[in-house]
């Protein structure tokens, strides 16, 4: 039996945004259930709400109505700072510009994180570099993000996601700048760390070759989630 202090359960999810007199209806009422271990791809047309979806998920952004409820908790029950510690405790972003910070190497930037979780920074040196060895990257952890190659890059910004051990593993668009071998690679990096993690992981994108790589697959339609045949 599912305990759902390892599910993210999602009830008839909704958001709309209202701009000046416009209300402008995203989602229409999302349903979705998942448990550690868990890999989703989502894909759907261009503005049919797969980011937002996201952001509310990673506790971003807020549902207009319904209900989310992560690993046993309702996380928009929380003020904006306990959201903020909510979010550096359980989960993990990668998006598709890895916003890297320029002036600091490889290693500091998996550490960011860390800085700001007490609880996290005692061994955080040890698991980030164990982290960047584990994506093939112990040879570059002193290297400033324009001294290595964009998938590189994508595989730091991996790693920074999940310097602080988090549930959810949120990724958007996570290959959009990447050629297909780098695609195939990141997306079967994700997989395997969302296996030995324990995570859950979402991936929003485009590609239908990324998202084939994917246990479950759902497309975003109309403001609703419908399952893809894989
Ligand atoms: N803060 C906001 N205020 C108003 N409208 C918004 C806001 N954020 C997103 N939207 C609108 O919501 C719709 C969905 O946007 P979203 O970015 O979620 O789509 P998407 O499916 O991720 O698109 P893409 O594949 O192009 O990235 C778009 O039409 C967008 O203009």
């Amino acid at each position: 039996m599912n305990n759902s202090n390892d599910q993210l359960i999602v009830r008839e999810l909704t958001k709309t945004f209202s701009i000046a007199t416009e209300s402008l209806p995203i989602l229409a009422g999302v349903d979705l259930e998942l448990s550690r271990g868990d890999a989703l791809a989502i894909t759907g047309p261009s503005g049919s709400g797969k980011s937002t979806l996201l952001y509310i998920l990673g506790v971003l952004d807020q549902p207009t109505s319904g209900e989310v409820i992560q690993f046993g908790q309702n996380p928009f029950v929380l003020n904006a700072k306990e959201q903020a510690e909510y979010r550096n405790h359980n989960v993990g972003f990668i998006f598709q510009d890895h916003h890297l910070m320029p002036q600091f190497s490889v290693l500091e930037n998996v550490l960011i994180p860390t800085m700001v979780n007490q609880e996290a920074a005692n061994d955080a040196e040890e698991r980030a570099r164990h982290l960047l060895e584990r994506v093939g990257l112990q040879d570059r952890m002193h290297h400033r993000p324009a001294q290595i190659s964009g998938g590189e890059r994508q595989r730091v910004a991996v790693c920074r996601a999940l310097i602080n051990n988090p549930r959810l593993l949120l990724a958007d668009e996570p290959t959009g700048n990447l050629d297909r071998t780098n695609t195939e690679s990141i997306g079967k990096l994700l997989l395997e760390i969302n296996q030995e993690q324990n995570t859950i992981l979402i991936c929003v994108t485009h590609s239908s070759e990324l998202a084939a790589l994917f246990p479950q697959h759902q497309r975003l339609r109309d403001g609703l989630l419908v399952t893809e045949s894989v």
